[in-house]
């Protein structure tokens, strides 16, 4: 990894997730004030949905230029459409249909993991989202532009891309020793999840990787283990397949977004 990752760490989940969301507003205004659209990525989760939810409710969601944002899903539970359980049905629930019916955000400009209600399988959910990245990648140069793996990715150029982190260390539904993590490409389906449902669809390492900045967003005493196995603040040496989110890196910034808790203060 080319730079540090920064850590930024908050009394509560409650100044957390509204400190998130102030910075996200912020992020997407300074991006667009120098290029557009801007592509954003978002996550499932109390954590994330709870940054959305204090977004909805912010000042600056008036400042953003909606029309020239796009939204995506870093992975997506295997749910039909409409499921309350998709991490797509809480985004827009707590913010994504409020952008769109108020605020100018083209509903062609949220793009969702495809369910069961569109396709037969993780699979093909996963070949799907590909292609739908794929139309929104830059050209071939840019897109391989600080790609770990070898070619270029067919994605859009990410400028935030927003994690949470589960207690066993998993980002967007990438688990420890699961086959997943090995995936290569930009997309995978998932099988076995320990987190249910089972079955998901996520972006790879190589997809998150992409993104100019990850943000993980973490709450909670049961994630002060993982976060430090992460960050290497726990004085060992932990393996990415043990500890998913030591792989979660952007191509110029890794933030880490704390409360004291996780930050096991
Ligand atoms: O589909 C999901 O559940 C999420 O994408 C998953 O990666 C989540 O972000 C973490 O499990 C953290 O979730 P919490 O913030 O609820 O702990």
């Amino acid at each position: 990894m080319s730079h540090p990752r920064l850590v930024v760490v908050h009394p509560d989940a409650g100044v957390l997730a509204e400190a998130a969301a102030a910075r996200l507003l912020t992020r997407i205004l300074d991006v667009q004030s120098v290029r557009s659209p801007v592509h954003v990525v978002l996550t499932g989760g109390t954590v994330g949905i709870r940054t959305l939810a204090r977004a909805a409710s912010s000042p600056l969601l008036a400042a953003v230029d909606w029309s020239g944002v796009h939204l995506w899903w870093g992975d997506e539970r295997f749910l039909p459409d409409g499921d309350p359980d998709r991490n797509e049905t809480q985004a827009r629930e707590a913010l994504v249909d409020g952008l769109i019916a108020g605020h100018g955000l083209p509903a062609g400009n949220v793009h969702p993991m495809p369910g069961p209600s569109s396709v037969g399988s993780p699979e093909e959910g996963a070949a799907a989202y590909a292609a739908e990245l794929a139309r929104f990648a830059p050209v071939a140069a840019e897109a391989s532009a600080g790609a770990d793996d070898a070619g270029s990715l067919a994605v859009p150029a990410f400028d935030v891309l927003l994690l949470g982190m589960g207690p066993d260390g998993h980002v967007a539904s990438l688990f420890p020793g699961h086959e997943g993590l090995a995936a290569t490409g930009t997309t995978t389906g998932v099988h076995h999840s320990p987190k249910p449902p089972p079955q998901r669809v996520s972006l790879t390492f190589g997809a998150i990787r992409s993104a100019r900045e990850v943000w993980v967003v973490a709450a909670g005493a049961e994630k002060a283990a993982q976060a430090a196995a992460a960050l290497g603040t726990d004085g060992a040496g932990h393996e990415v397949s043990d500890v998913p989110a030591a792989g979660a890196t952007g191509r110029t910034r890794t933030l880490w977004l704390l409360d004291a808790a996780a930050a096991g203060k």
